[in-house]
């Protein structure tokens, strides 16, 4: 509603004003005058803020004191003082209609607007002594303040008509014609004056034609002022910058010869007039010339910055990039470890009750041997989506490496539970990889952050409850407590004693008899693997898993062959009795494997058939497919399954595996039912059959019944040092010859 009435109150206001106006002059009513262009300038300035509004306002204003004037004084316009009263009216509204209806911006600096500014003027101070002040200067009854009153007037009147012209004919709407309308009854009123010859004041004085003009263009600047889009004058935008120049250059050649151009006769003074034209144009190029060495010089400049700026956002993304980077793990785009460890030590973290927790796969390095590298990555990848898709929001999920996750709790409550599920989902929900679906397990390590504790003893504390879990046989969380601190020191001192005794020779062999039960000869050796530490045996129980942990069993097993075969080659030279080693599957992995084996034979003298390596059920399953115990067997080496009937318990594989002996668990011993079976299928095989842990008479005896090929146990002989071992097999030799 109150937009409509805005928009129509310039309507109004012409509407109401031009009959006022018309009735007041009709009916001579003198103050209504006054009323309503008091009203109208206080409209204008109230309305509008823009200073061509304040222009046209003041203007105005002007006008009223004018009749003012000469309502109450002396009335003889034309004439000084009275004649000059009218000056600010006209060219108030001349400036406030040019400054309204401009529409370049000058982006300059004062200096040039002064130059500029300067030039127009002059020239224009050319065109009007040439054109206007010139002729009256000449005119006949010329009088000197009455004529340049009047030459003063022209001017102005000049201003007049081109602020009308240009609001009347440019891209203008409604409020700037009604300017240019406004213009034009000033013109209008100051040329019906002069058509009077300067006669009197009655076209100026209320009832005159002139003083109606003046009236209405004061109402036309109201209702413009009142138009919606008046707002939109004014409203400029930069000026090209050519055309300006262009004027520039068009005064500076122009202006030098109006003078003669004014006056054709006075050819003489064609010549300087035209020479200094061509001087003043070829200046202003000269200048101009410079100007666009500059506006290139700035160009550059600016597109040099521009590049600059351009270098250094991009270095500024680039920075962002590596900052990325450095805190991320480019497989999975989780966190990494040096962020990680950033978060734990920040105050907000590590100042408070916090919980680490580890999780990594079980077997992954299978996962990579069997089915590849990108399988792999491709099996991380999504374990990171799980633990994602777990964690609530405030965990931190990092990969430390490798299989190891790490996820940072802030809340130590909620481990247990997230462990679990973790947990339950990697063993539940096999890995799909295109076609492969692969089973998996995970183990967990959880550790409490004690407030103040750097990160690096919550990382290790969480790290050691993980080794925990995985030596417990893993698929299982282990919390951190104080005794697997103890437990790990004394891992690492085991570790160092190995590495020390591989050199010291305070690792070495104990050999255990395999006997023939039936004739009670010696048959072979089994080599066992003894550590001595301050003058103490260690139990092999305790130092192989570490010795297992640390990768320190392939060469374990490497110093146990040598030694093996350096005692056995003679044995068996002289007595006819092999040895026996066991191989880890660390050995079984190494490529190189069958090389090392067929050097130590080389080495030491002991021919392919005095050896039997002992291979693990399940191990032996994983190597069947590998060449690698078919290059053996075929340098006389012999292959024996160790502990048959604990691993796989398939006697189906039997069939497949590259095997001589068959070495039957301690623990089947006593059920004959079931040793019987596998002595049956292993003699159908072929194979020569072992039963381990024989500790009685009565288990030798039955053993014998059953047609066991050999036996191996306290009762026939504990492991022993080789002298010891060595006049068992004098004996035995004797016995038998
Ligand atoms: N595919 C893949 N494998 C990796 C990557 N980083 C490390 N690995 C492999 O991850 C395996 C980790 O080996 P282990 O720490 O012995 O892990 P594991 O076989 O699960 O043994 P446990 O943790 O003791 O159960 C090694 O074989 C590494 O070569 C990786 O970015 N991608």
């Amino acid at each position: 509603m109150r937009n409509r009435s805005s928009s129509v109150a310039w309507w109004y206001a012409l509407a109401i004003g031009v009959p006022a106006v018309t009735a007041a002059q009709l009916f001579a009513a003198g103050p209504l005058f006054y009323v309503i262009q008091l009203a109208g300038v206080a409209v204008v300035l109230c309305r509008r803020s823009h200073p061509g509004w304040r222009l046209l306002a003041a203007g105005h204003l002007a006008g009223v004191l004018a009749t003012a004037f000469w309502t109450l004084g002396p009335v003889a316009p034309s004439n000084t003082p009275q004649g000059l009263t009218l000056v600010p009216l006209y060219t108030l509204a001349a400036a406030g209609t040019v400054r309204l209806t401009r529409r370049h911006r000058r982006v300059a600096s004062p200096a040039e607007l002064g130059v500029e500014a300067g030039a127009v003027v002059l020239g224009l101070a050319m065109v009007a002594w040439s054109f206007v002040v010139l002729p009256y200067l000449g005119a006949p009854g010329y009088q000197q303040v009455s004529n340049a009153l009047a030459a003063l007037y022209a001017l102005i009147d000049l201003a007049v008509l081109g602020g009308a012209l240009r609001a009347l004919t440019g891209p203008w709407r409604t409020p700037a014609r009604l300017l240019g309308m406004s213009g034009a009854a000033l013109l209008g009123a100051h040329l019906l004056y002069a058509a009077t010859d300067g006669d009197g004041t009655a076209p100026f004085l209320p009832g005159g034609t002139s003083f109606l003009l003046i009236q209405y263009a004061g109402v036309l600047v109201t209702a413009a002022a009142l138009h919606p889009a008046a707002d939109r004058l004014g409203v400029t935008e930069q000026r090209n910058t050519r055309t300006k120049l262009a004027g520039i250059v068009a005064i500076a050649i122009v202006g030098p010869l109006l003078p003669v151009l004014s006056r054709p006769t006075d050819a003489v003074a064609y010549v300087p007039a035209t020479l200094t034209a061509a001087l003043c144009g070829l200046l202003v190029l000269r200048i101009w010339l410079l100007a666009r060495i500059a506006q290139r010089h700035a160009r550059d400049a600016g597109e040099r910055a521009a590049q600059l700026r351009a270098s250094v956002d991009e270095q500024a993304a680039l920075q962002r990039r590596l900052a990325y980077r450095a805190g991320h793990d480019t497989l999975t785009g989780l966190a990494n470890r040096e962020l990680l460890l950033e978060q734990l030590a920040l105050p907000s973290v590590r100042d408070r009750a916090h919980c680490l927790l580890l999780c990594s796969l079980d077997g992954f390095k299978e996962v990579n041997d069997s089915y590849g590298h990108p399988v792999g990555d491709e099996v991380l990848r999504q374990l990171a989506g799980r633990l994602l898709l777990f964690a609530p929001e405030a965990v931190l999920v990092a990969r430390l490496g490798g299989d190891e996750f790490g996820l940072l709790l802030t809340d130590p409550d909620q481990a247990v539970e997230l462990a679990g599920r973790v947990l339950e989902t990697v063993a539940g929900v096999p890995v799909t990889v295109g076609e492969r679906r692969i089973h998996l397990t995970a183990s967990a390590g959880l550790a409490d952050g004690v407030p103040g504790n750097p990160p690096s003893v919550v990382l290790g504390d969480a790290d050691l409850a993980l080794r925990a879990a995985k030596v417990a046989g893993g698929a299982r969380l282990a919390r951190f407590d104080d005794s697997l601190r103890a437990q790990q020191s004394e891992r690492a001192r085991i570790a160092a004693g190995l590495r020390a005794g591989l050199a010291d020779g305070s690792l070495f062999l104990h050999y255990q008899p395999v006997v023939d039960p039936a004739t009670g000869r010696m048959t072979g050796v089994e080599a066992l693997m003894r550590w001595r530490r301050d003058g103490e045996l260690v139990p092999p129980m305790v130092f192989i898993p570490v010795a297992e942990q640390t990768g320190l069993i392939g060469q374990l097993g490497v110093l146990a062959l040598r030694l093996a075969c350096a005692r056995g080659a003679d044995w068996y030279r002289r007595h006819g009795i092999y040895v026996t080693v066991n191989v880890s599957t660390h050995q079984l992995r190494d490529p190189e494997f069958a090389d090392t084996v067929l050097a130590v034979l080389a080495e030491t003298g002991m021919p392919g058939t005095g050896l039997v390596l002992e291979i693990t059920e399940s191990v032996l399953v994983d190597a069947a497919d590998t060449p690698v115990l078919g290059t053996l067997r075929e340098h006389g080496i012999r292959i024996a399954i160790d502990d048959f009937g604990t691993g796989y318990s398939s006697l189906a594989y039997l069939r497949r595996l590259p095997v001589d002996i068959l070495k039957i668990d301690r623990s089947f011993i006593d059920d004959v039912s079931f040793t019987r079976a596998i002595l049956d299928l292993a003699h159908s095989q072929d194979l020569v059959t072992v039963a381990e842990g024989v500790e009685t008479a009565t288990q030798a005896d039955q053993l014998r019944e059953l047609r066991c090929d050999l036996v191996q146990g306290y009762h026939f002989g504990r492991p022993a040092e080789p002298e010891a071992i060595e006049s068992l097999m004098r004996e035995s030799s004797a016995t038998a010859a």
